[in-house]
């Protein structure tokens, strides 16, 4: 008789390596698919590399804020050769390793849906009782007319370079832009950030995109609005030259496209085991991530928000939905962050976002030094600052940024009273530690009660 599975994960990024530590938890009997490493985009080419090479120019801007502290050279070897330890110098033998004594089924191939319960990977075919999707995304590039002349670089050649270039331009104006800037420009590259919008951070408070344009012109990146490219070429000396549709020129030792991805569901015959796609590809679920009879998707592929802390929790989900535990996922108050320096970190809603859904809410922004004491503390040109979103009818926190150092921890206060619906008089009363970034929301309900009278 055939061998069925439990469950056959299909992509073992952070999504998919959640549900198979989670099933064989549970003892049941798996089969993991994977195309490329074990790990997925994160651990090798995206969130690991990253966060890691941030850190050297974080901690210099941070330095020289300090009193009694001072930058130093940073050491681009030293952080490339620790950004490659961290990213296991692509090698994810450790991981099959480990998936297979615990029992797994561990497939290195590119797999397929070919039916109900049937995966096919390398000619084979295997049985599930159920399926997950896991596949993650792809970068999307642009075509224009002379790409194939340019050096053209996204997120995978970026953070596995060995050598870095004397000047770039980076194209789009979201997370992946700004990170890499931070870090490029960190270290000495030149950078113009060429964003078709008219403001980075498009979908986040206008202020946001305000202080974070701000912060990079402070680093010396040149920030070019409302900018999209037309032709490439090269130019003398190997230099890759944009012409823009607005007229005029960039030059710059490569390109880097920080424009979006793909989900990749290419190939993968969803359909044959009854899921259905949306129109961007994106495989369609429900609220436990159900996708048909016996099919889940979890992670980017979902395109409900693309973050590996909800690939990991959508993870959770299913595998507590497998397990008989039935559970809903909910994506409330989920925090979105920017890895710059300082961090730039939002949660719920925007005031437009709040408008459309039919919300009476009224905001109020906090200047951090003028309201606290710990910026004062931190640095000595203190800088920073919060916004709050507050539902005026249900007196409830329903949005929340902040751009500072820290906010990527502190920003969850924020998270738990959205997922929470923390009543405002249980916040008013928290007594946060003296002196803490996380005092502020004190004074923003402070300030905002005295406004609105709420
Ligand atoms: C530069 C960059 C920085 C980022 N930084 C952060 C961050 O700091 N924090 C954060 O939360 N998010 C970050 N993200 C987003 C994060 O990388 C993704 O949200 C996360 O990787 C999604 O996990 P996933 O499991 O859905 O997919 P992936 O990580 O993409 O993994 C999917 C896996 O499926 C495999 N696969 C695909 N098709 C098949 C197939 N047919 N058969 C077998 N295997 C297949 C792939 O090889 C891959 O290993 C960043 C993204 C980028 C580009
Ligand atoms: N810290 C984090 O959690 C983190 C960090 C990096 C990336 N990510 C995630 O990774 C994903 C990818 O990030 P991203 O920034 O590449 O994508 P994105 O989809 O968030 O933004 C794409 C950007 O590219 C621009 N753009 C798209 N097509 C363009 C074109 N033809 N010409 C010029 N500009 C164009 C868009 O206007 C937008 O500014 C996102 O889901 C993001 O949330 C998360």
């Amino acid at each position: 008789m055939e061998e069925v599975f439990d469950a056959a994960i299909i992509g073992m990024g952070p999504g998919g390596e959640v549900v198979a530590d989670r099933l064989l938890t549970a003892g049941k009997k798996i089969v993991v698919f994977e195309s490329e490493l074990i790990g997925g985009e994160c651990a090798y080419w995206a969130c690991i590399p990253s966060k890691t090479i941030l850190r050297g120019p974080e901690v210099n801007i941070e330095a020289d804020g300090a009193a009694g502290a001072s930058s130093s050279t940073l050491d681009w070897e030293k952080a490339r050769d620790y950004r490659d330890y961290m990213a296991r110098h692509l090698d994810d033998s450790a991981q099959a390793e480990g998936y297979a004594r615990r029992g797994a089924t561990v497939v290195r191939g590119k797999a397929f849906i070919s039916g109900p319960g049937h995966v096919v990977a390398n000619g084979e075919q295997y049985l599930a009782h159920h399926i997950i999707i896991a596949t993650g995304t792809s970068p999307s590039v642009p075509d224009f007319p002379g790409i194939g002349d340019i050096t053209a670089w996204t997120n995978r050649e970026v953070y596995t370079l060995d050598t870095l270039p004397q000047s770039v331009a980076i194209v789009g104006g979201s997370a992946v832009a700004l990170e890499t800037a931070f870090f490029l420009s960190g270290f000495g590259v030149e950078v113009t950030v060429l964003n078709r919008s008219a403001r980075l951070l498009g979908r986040e408070e206008p202020e946001v995109s305000a202080l974070a344009e701000g912060y990079l012109r402070e680093r010396g990146v040149k920030v070019m609005a409302n900018s999209s490219v037309a032709v490439g070429r090269r130019g003398d000396g190997g230099s890759s030259i944009l012409a823009l549709r607005e007229g005029g020129e960039v030059v710059a030792d490569a390109v880097i496209f920080a424009t979006g991805r793909t989900p990749r569901t290419e190939g993968l015959d969803v359909a044959r085991a009854g899921a259905t796609l949306d129109g961007r590809g994106n495989v369609r679920v429900d609220e436990h991530c159900w996708a048909a009879e016996g099919l889940w998707a979890i992670g980017d592929v979902t395109g409900i928000m693309p973050f590996t802390h909800v690939a990991k929790y959508q993870g959770r989900i299913v595998a507590d939905c497998i397990l008989g535990r039935d559970r809903n996922a909910s994506y409330d108050g989920i925090p979105r962050v920017v890895f710059a320096a300082p961090e730039i970190a939002a949660v719920g809603l925007t005031r437009e976002q709040a408008e459309g859904r039919g919300i009476d809410a009224v905001s109020i922004q906090v200047n951090l030094p003028e309201a606290i004491a710990r910026p004062w503390t931190y640095e000595q040109d203190p800088h920073g600052d919060l916004g709050i979103l507050v539902d005026r009818h249900r007196r409830v926190l329903v949005g929340a940024w902040a751009i500072a150092p820290q906010a990527s921890e502190w920003i969850h206060q924020a998270s738990m009273a959205i997922r929470g619906e923390t009543p405002l008089q249980v916040l008013r009363d928290a007594v946060p530690q003296f002196p803490s970034y996380s005092e502020a929301y004190l004074v923003a309900l402070d300030r905002l009660g005295a406004a609105e009278g709420i």
